[in-house]
Parts: C-alpha cells; sequence; structure tokens
C-alpha cells in the first residue's frame, strides 16, 4: 500500500528499534491510511509489540516516524496521548485502583490543566463502560478479576483516551469467543463511525484477517510479507515463517486457517 492511496495515519520508514540494546526491529515500511485496520502478525518474539511500542513512542526508533503529524519520540506526551492509545498485552494495575478509576485514566491527556474531569470527560468513561459490558465491574479492585476481564478493561481505558489511532496488542488473547467477537466488532464499529486507525498484533490468523483489510507478516524484525488477507496467508508461506501446518479455507469474508495434526505419529 502506498501513501497516494489516501490520507495517511501512519508512515514509517527505514523504521529500526533495540530492546535491552539489541535491534529487533530492521528498516520497516509500513503506510497505514487513516480508517483502516492493519492486522499485524508474526511468530512469537517477530518483533510485533516492539513496533508498536515504537508507534506509541514507548521505544527509541530510527528512521523516520509519523503518526498523524505526530512525531512519538519527541513530540509532547500530552500530545502523543491524545492521537495514540495503546492497548498493551500485559498491563499493570495499581493495586486497590477500581476498574471506573482504571478507565478514567484514560481521560488523563483531555483534562484541564487543573486535572477536573468535566461532564464529557465522565459521559465518555460512563459510555465506554456501557459499551464493553463492564457495569458490573465498575467498582471492583481491577487488580482482582480475571484476565479476560482486566482485558477489556485495559481496551476501555485506550477507547476512553479517544485516540485516533488505537494500538491493540494481542486484544483478544484471554477472552471467550463470545467475548473475542464482540470486543472485535466494537473497535470494527468505532473505526467506521469515528475513522479510527487500527494496528492490532493478533496471533489468531484467522480474526487477523477476518477483521484486516490488510495483513503485516513480521519475521525476525523484518517485513516479509504486506498485502490482502488472502495474499499473505498462504499455506508456503504459514510452512516457512511459522513451521505451520495449516490448510486456509477461501470463505467470503476472508480465508480461515485451520491447524491440521501431524499425520502418522497416532493409530
Ligand atoms: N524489554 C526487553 N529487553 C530485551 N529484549 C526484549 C525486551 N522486550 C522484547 N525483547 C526482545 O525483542 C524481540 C521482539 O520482541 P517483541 O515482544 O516485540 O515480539 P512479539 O512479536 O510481540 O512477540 P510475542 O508474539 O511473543 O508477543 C524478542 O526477541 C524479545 O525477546
Amino acid at each position: 500500500m502506498t501513501e497516494s492511496e489516501g490520507p495517511a495515519a501512519v508512515v514509517c520508514r527505514g523504521l529500526g528499534a533495540s530492546r535491552g540494546g539489541i535491534p529487533v526491529l530492521y528498516d520497516v515500511d509500513l503506510v497505514v491510511p487513516a480508517g483502516s485496520w492493519v492486522s499485524l502478525v508474526g511468530p512469537n518474539g517477530s518483533g510485533k509489540t516492539t513496533l508498536l511500542y515504537a508507534l506509541a513512542g514507548l521505544v527509541e526508533a530510527s528512521g523516520r516516524l509519523d503518526v498523524m503529524g505526530v512525531r512519538p519520540r519527541s513530540s509532547r506526551r500530552r500530545e502523543i496521548a491524545r492521537t495514540v492509545a495503546l492497548m498493551p498485552q500485559r498491563p499493570v494495575v495499581p493495586e486497590g485502583t477500581t476498574v471506573r478509576a482504571l478507565v478514567e485514566l484514560g481521560r488523563t491527556p483531555h483534562l484541564s490543566r487543573f486535572g477536573t474531569p468535566t461532564a464529557r470527560d465522565r459521559t465518555v468513561v460512563d459510555e465506554v463502560i456501557v459499551r464493553l459490558d463492564l457495569e458490573d465491574l465498575a467498582y471492583r479492585a481491577a487488580s482482582a478479576l480475571s484476565g479476560g476481564e482486566l482485558q477489556r478493561v485495559v481496551l476501555a481505558r485506550a477507547l476512553a483516551q479517544e485516540p485516533r489511532v488505537l494500538l491493540l496488542d494481542e486484544p483478544t488473547s484471554a477472552l471467550d469467543i463470545g467475548h473475542q467477537q464482540q470486543v472485535l466488532d466494537l473497535v470494527d464499529d468505532l473505526r467506521g463511525d469515528r475513522e479510527l486507525t487500527v494496528i492490532a498484533a493478533m496471533h489468531d490468523l484467522t480474526s487477523a484477517a477476518q477483521y484486516g483489510q490488510r495483513l503485516v507478516l513480521l519475521d525476525r524484525g523484518r517485513i516479509v510479507a504486506d498485502g490482502a488477507p488472502a495474499e499473505v496467508l498462504t499455506v508456503d508461506r504459514l510452512r516457512e515463517v511459522y513451521g505451520a501446518r495449516v490448510e486456509i479455507l477461501e470463505r467470503s469474508d476472508g480465508p480461515a486457517v485451520l491447524p491440521l495434526r501431524s499425520t502418522g505419529e497416532k493409530a
């Protein structure tokens, strides 16, 4: 995809990043049109989280990086946080914080200088809590939630931030199948309603293909395929990159990836 295909929300050119002093992302070129959903896929350790962190300004990156006109490493933190929200894979939850208080933290970049929430801030939080089905949990301690409940709360905090670019790191890894669909549909609805741009690291290749108009496949820190889901997800490529045995089912809503058992080891 090129910059000529509509206004770009995210532009990376020759992006590189290191973790713990070791290079883990190399020469990443990525242009994401505003209002689109790009699913980032790739094996464990291929650099998906690091790329999301670079886009959120949370790790040092070399090369050119622009997110809706914001430079993630050099712009003011408040400006970045009004533009980009990251739903992390492993959220840190302060002990004793209620679900509602955690969601309210999403409003921080929008608060006035005195830090007092306005009626609008409270309305945004109320709406997000309802949309993510969290009313019954609102006054529970966030640290005492199940993994899936907490994942919905952390998404709620990111949505309360009202970002223009939403970065999701394995957003449904702890969710049951019903909540997976509910959460991905909700994010996709917001994308349509508000021209939200979504970049989501996902291990479930079928969901990644159903929701992403485009798949970006990372392997050992480099983009090795970038295109429509049916172009990226091929049996040979998944064998080569993941060492996986799969069948690809062609469906009207995109390719579905069916893992295959190895044959022969059991009678
Ligand atoms: N804080 C860190 N310090 C040192 N190395 C790190 C750190 N975080 C990540 N790495 C390394 O950077 C590489 C890329 O990790 P990253 O988390 O970006 O991969 P990923 O594709 O998101 O993996 P997964 O699918 O397992 O979540 C890995 O080799 C990982 O061990």
